[in-house]
């Protein structure tokens, strides 16, 4: 795995945004400076050859492998059914942040109840995934807490599955994500189902850039609705102080298209770009850090209760 190639660590700007202000804009910026040096490309966190069944990471062509089907079902309904229409629709119901008021630890704990059928390398508890991925980025990344507490809470948006926050069906929840409102691209895992999406044969709609132009920013174009945009919409709405890089890879975190492919470049502007790094050194450890090595919660707990604090409020609106 080369995916630190294009990372550059020179001196990096990262941009923090004021949570009161409307990011679309991406005014009022304050700048936060991080040391290079602290950056550890290649340090304590080894990446496994196989998953937990001994299988090559992130296989969706193998038969054998008998999570295959529901896999494979799942992506078929994600892009029969992620339409722009449906995605506008779901965006605006999931701002409305009326579903419940918890802390994120509480929902960390949800999130022991939730199965995700999308993921053919993963089938431990959610809770497990988000602990091992933050003690693996920690162990390379010491002094970027920002960073531990995004890996932390990266998946919560998973608790769309449960009935009080509308138990959405798998296929809006989980999976990788992909813009609507242009053409799907080749590289988005399963791509023959798209055809079967209303709108493939839209003219509106199944251009390369659709409905966008060229270098419009990210943050101007719609993904199709899940977890990632979920978690993003509830960070943000309650005034989270992470910068914009961990926004960004929770956001994005899921856009395999992009990030690991190089699919849909031409839709970003230059923050896009310089967030991307960040969020391929975050891809390493959300995809390989899955394993069946256990994480002692109430060991790790205090740390990330203390991070927590510094980046929510208590109470935070779901
Ligand atoms: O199956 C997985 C899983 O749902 C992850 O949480 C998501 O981020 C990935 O993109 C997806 O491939
Ligand atoms: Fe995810
Ligand atoms: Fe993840």
């Amino acid at each position: 795995m080369q995916q630190f190639s294009c990372f550059n660590p020179s001196k990096m700007t990262v941009i923090v945004e004021n949570p009161v202000e409307d990011m679309e804009l991406y005014e009022h910026k304050k700048e936060i400076h991080v040391d290079p040096d602290e950056l550890v490309s290649d340090g304590g966190f080894t990446m496994p050859d196989s998953n937990a069944f001994g299988q090559s990471f992130r296989d969706y062509e193998n038969a054998e492998n008998e999570r295959h089907q529901i896999v494979e079902r799942t992506y078929r309904l994600q892009h029969i059914n992620q339409t722009y229409d449906y995605v506008k629709k779901m965006r605006e119901e999931y701002s409305r942040l009326d579903k419940a008021e918890m802390s994120i630890w509480e929902c960390c704990e949800l999130l022991n109840d939730v199965v995700d059928e999308s993921d053919p390398d993963l089938d431990e508890p959610q809770i497990m995934h988000l602990l091992q991925s933050a003690e693996a980025i920690r162990k390379d990344y010491p002094n970027e807490d920002w960073l531990h507490l995004t890996a932390l809470i990266h998946d919560l948006g998973k608790i769309l599955l449960l009935p009080r926050f509308g138990g959405l069906p798998q296929w809006s929840a989980v999976g990788d994500i992909f813009p609507v409102g242009c053409a799907f691209d080749e590289s988005n895992v399963h791509y023959q189902f798209f055809k079967e999406n209303p709108d493939f044969n839209n003219p509106k709609y199944n251009t390369k850039t659709g409905v966008y132009s060229e270098g419009c920013g990210l943050s101007n174009v719609l993904m199709s609705f899940g977890h990632d945009d979920y978690m993003y919409l509830v960070a943000k709405e309650n005034g989270t102080t992470l910068p914009s890089a961990g926004l960004f890879v929770i956001r994005y975190h899921s856009f395999y298209p992009l990030h690991s492919r190089g699919a849909y470049k031409h839709l970003m502007n230059e923050e896009d770009v310089e967030n991307l790094k960040w969020l391929q050194i975050f891809n390493k450890y959300d995809l390989y850090s899955k394993s069946k090595v256990p994480i002692d919660v109430e060991k790790v707990k205090p740390y990330y209760l203390s991070l927590i604090e510094k980046y929510f409020p208590a109470k935070v609106k779901w």
